[in-house]
């Protein structure tokens, strides 16, 4: 059994990756807050849900997917039950030291998931104690890849990863939001317009993941000679793209 303490944004994203992508509801409990959003996943995905942590003491691996603020308090109430289990942070901001000394005898880790794990085509970053084995690591990756790539990473390096696969789904949406809105200023119907802003992100994407050419190869491929995407491009380098990225990294980074 696997248990999430959480259900809002991303725990609700990573169950029902699992549930949608094969991984049996049945075998899934979640502890949920204040609200009613972890009763509504439930209507649609059919786990079983407890209202005490301490009611998952079933479970081998727990993943905690409540914010900062929520954190102190879990970390107090599961560790009646922790001793023994894989427990997999999501928090943001949360360190290995921090759930270390809260959860005695449990073996912790930090994963930074992102929102497209909602449909399997996940990226998660994650760090683990140094005493997580081999076995400990295949276990949590046999669950997590359900909902797409799992990359391991040292802890230092958590938080940059998490910037680049985790907050940049917004970053992206906002894109295809601008693109949109361009086409629509063109002429485009607002439906068509985003039809062809998200179709050409999911194919330049695979492209770019497919492809034996590099990103800026790739990049080069579509600007003809004397041709619009070069005029493109050059704008968009005069607006201060790639400085506005680079910004809003540093910005989520909190430098
Ligand atoms: N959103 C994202 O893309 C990502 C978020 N994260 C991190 O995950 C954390 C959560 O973020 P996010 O999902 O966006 O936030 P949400 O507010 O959407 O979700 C947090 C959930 O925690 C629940 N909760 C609060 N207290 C408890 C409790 N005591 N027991 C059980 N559930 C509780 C809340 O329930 P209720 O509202 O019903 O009280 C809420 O549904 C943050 O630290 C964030 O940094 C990490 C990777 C990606
Ligand atoms: O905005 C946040 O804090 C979280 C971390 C990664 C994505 N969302």
């Amino acid at each position: 059994m696997i248990g999430f303490i959480g259900a809002g944004n991303i725990g609700g994203a990573v169950i029902t990756g699992l549930v949608k992508n094969g991984f049996d509801s049945d075998q899934i409990i979640v502890k949920g807050g204040k609200s009613n959003t972890a009763k509504d996943l439930q209507d649609q995905l059919g786990f079983k849900m407890v209202s005490k942590i301490k009611q998952m003491a079933d479970t081998d691996v727990i993943f905690i997917a409540v914010g900062q603020t929520a954190l102190d308090s879990v970390m107090t109430e599961l560790s009646s039950i922790a001793e023994g289990k894989l427990v997999v942070a999501f928090t943001g901001g949360a360190t290995i030291a921090q759930l270390k000394k809260k959860l005695i005898g449990a073996k912790v880790a930090i994963a930074i998931p992102n929102t497209p794990v909602k449909v399997g085509a996940g990226f998660t970053g994650i760090s683990y104690s140094d005493v997580f084995e081999e076995a400990d690591k295949k276990k949590v990756c046999s669950i997590l890849g359900y909902t797409g790539q799992v990359v391991e990473v040292p802890s230092e390096q958590l938080g940059i990863l998490g910037t680049v696969a985790g907050c940049s789904p917004a970053f992206l949406d906002l894109f295809i939001e601008a693109l949109s809105d361009a086409g629509v200023k063109h002429g485009l119907n607002r439906q068509l317009a985003y039809d062809a802003a998200i179709g050409m992100a999911i194919g330049a994407s695979k492209l770019a993941k497919q492809s034996d050419l590099s990103v800026p190869e790739l990049k080069d491929e579509v600007t003809s000679p004397g041709g619009s995407t070069i005029r493109g491009v050059a704008a968009l380098e005069e607006y201060g793209f790639r400085n506005a990225v680079i910004k809003a990294v540093d910005a989520a980074e909190g430098k």
